[in-house]
């Protein structure tokens, strides 16, 4: 082997899954946001969860839940001051980078850009993301099909409708091939139709790469429809974890009165309160930027 190929193998290795590691392990996970001088309240607080490889896991919870912030951590997008992050077997606080190349991360805020053609916009997350040059085109093209936007890739960005955005989100994301892909709220303020469609696109991709998806949600329907497991976040706490039958059929054995259970008769038992529902509709490119607004405080 030349130094190059031998470099070229390390790097590669060094961003490899370790063999049979589960995509995501979190121990014990807690996080404050610091107010004023003293430490604020804890919007995650011992959060242990495992996404085990290839499957969809949803963080399922209403807002303030803590879900943002425990996503943000296993991004790397937020250090991890107490307890212990992996992905793939590499512990986030000590090789972020490489966690960094597994992974692909659909933030809550905006991504796209209005001024840019869909092309443009996956372009330029493939050059951020060190796609290969002579691969780059081909890629983007890739990544646009396997989200539905081919016809519409030449338009501007702003032109397009909610559900295209989001769409256009998801391409951007995997045009660097990641591992695990990162979804936070990918489909709130859509309407069901819009829904709908970045799900079947999420299922494809899946489907063609194997890859692990982790959303969270707030949309009981939707986890219970694609999610393989679900973990119940409240108030900075997971308060259940398994698959939607394995939730609900301890919901029948610990609460007789709810013999056909809901995923949200699920959260009510497991969190003591119920879980409020977002508004949906198609709306366009602003009603995107504003939806995610709330979301800017994290950044
Ligand atoms: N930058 C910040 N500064 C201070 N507090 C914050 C910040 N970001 C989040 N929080 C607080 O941390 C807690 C968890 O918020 P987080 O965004 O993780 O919840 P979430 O479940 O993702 O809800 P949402 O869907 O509304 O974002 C909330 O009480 C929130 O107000």
């Amino acid at each position: 082997m030349t130094s190059t190929e031998n470099a070229t193998a390390a790097a590669a290795s060094d961003t490899a899954p370790a063999p049979g590691a589960d995509a995501v392990v979190c121990r014990g996970l807690e996080y404050s946001f610091h107010r004023g001088r003293g430490k604020g309240a804890k919007a995650v607080d011992g959060v242990d969860l495992t996404v085990r490889t290839g499957e969809v896991f949803g963080l399922l919870g209403p807002n303030g839940a803590g879900k943002t912030t425990t996503i943000r951590a296993i991004t790397t997008l937020l250090p991890v001051p107490s307890g212990m992050v992996r992905v793939f077997g590499h512990d986030t606080a000590r090789r972020q980078m490489q966690v960094r190349r597994l992974l692909g991360y659909v933030p809550q805020q905006l991504s796209a850009e209005s001024g840019l053609t869909g092309r443009e916009n996956v372009a330029l997350f493939a050059r951020v993301f060190d796609v290969p040059h002579a691969e780059r085109a081909a890629r983007v093209a890739q990544a646009l099909a396997a989200v539905d936007l081919t016809e519409a890739a030449d338009r501007m960005c702003g032109t397009y409708s909610g559900g295209m955005v989001r769409r256009l989100e998801l391409a951007q994301a995997l045009v660097s091939a990641p591992r695990l892909l990162v979804l936070d709220e990918p489909t709130i303020g859509l309407d069901p139709i819009a829904r709908t469609s970045v799900w079947e696109c999420i299922e494809a991709v899946r489907r063609a790469t194997g890859m692990t998806v982790l959303v969270t949600t707030h949309y009981m329907d939707e986890a219970d429809q694609y999610c393989d497991r679900i973990g119940l976040m409240d108030r900075g706490k997971i308060r259940a974890l398994g698959t939607p039958a394995e939730l609900k059929a301890r919901v029948r054995e610990q609460a007789p009165e709810h013999p056909d259970p809901t995923l949200d008769d699920v959260f009510r038992h497991f969190a003591g309160r119920d879980l409020a529902r977002g508004q949906a509709s198609e709306g366009d490119f602003s009603d995107v930027r504003r939806t995610r607004r709330t979301a800017s405080r994290v950044g």
